[in-house]
């Protein structure tokens, strides 16, 4: 279950070259010799085991309509498979269909086709924290989502006092939020998901405002809560 000795993991590195290529499915396959063999759709359910994986997608394709009637494929055949307790990084080049992949396995959009399963609690940071952050100060939007949960106040704050400290983020408490930097929001963005103890925690463009020491905080993080 630990992944301490195993910060990372590369779903893919391969660089794509000529077209646009959007087949990120063979690209994980093609490139990853650890990643867990192809299972049944039977596993498409939380079946209780410690070990069970946290997210597996399988042949799952997504298209778009244009305005002119034609369908294009963002993913094709798209499978893969993280186990719980494990931190994985999903590179590719630009419009390979990363973020697409995201969104699916966040629920935010439907594949056209395949099996998704992704353990819950989850949650999902947006690649720009401003369509995320919507508080008037740090304290107050990484609480919201403990809102209807049922916590007390004083529970709510030591909570919100613990994702802040996982994020290096406990002196902004009392913050406006527009007196923040880019990273700085994404920092409370992501101490918002982690606040809500969430099983799987998908983190889109980590790399956008956050500097190389800020990457490290929120995934450790991640992985202590998972
Ligand atoms: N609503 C849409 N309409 C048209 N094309 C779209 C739409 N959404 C995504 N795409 C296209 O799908 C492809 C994959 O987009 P996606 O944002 O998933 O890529 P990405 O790998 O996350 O890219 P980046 O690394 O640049 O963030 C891109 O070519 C993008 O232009």
């Amino acid at each position: 279950m630990t992944n301490k000795d195993e910060p990372s993991r590369h779903l893919q590195r391969r660089r794509l070259r000529g077209e646009n290529a959007m087949n990120l499915g063979n690209l994980i396959h093609s490139s990853l010799p650890r990643l867990a063999p192809a299972r049944s759709n039977s596993s498409f359910r939380d079946n209780g085991c410690e070990n069970a994986a946290a997210i597996e997608a399988r042949n799952v394709n997504f298209s778009i309509s244009t305005r002119q009637g034609a369908t294009v494929p963002i993913l094709t055949d798209c499978s893969l498979t993280v186990p719980s307790g494990q931190l994985w990084m999903l590179l590719g080049p630009n419009g390979c269909g990363k973020s697409t992949l995201l969104r699916i396995l966040a629920g935010l959009l439907t594949p056209t086709n395949g099996k998704v399963y992704v353990k819950r609690p989850k949650n999902y940071v947006f690649q720009n924290p401003d369509h995320q952050v919507v508080m008037p100060t740090v304290e107050a939007d990484v609480a919201f989502g403990l809102g209807k949960s049922g916590f007390t106040s004083m529970e709510v704050r030591s909570k919100v006092l613990k994702a802040l400290d996982a994020v290096g983020m406990s002196d902004y408490m009392q913050r406006p939020i527009q007196t923040l930097s880019g990273g700085q929001k994404q920092r409370v963005a992501i101490a918002g998901a982690l606040a809500e103890a969430c099983k799987v925690l998908l983190l889109d463009e980590l790399t956008t405002f956050l500097d190389e020491s800020d990457q490290v905080v929120p995934l450790l993080a991640h992985t202590r809560l998972a």
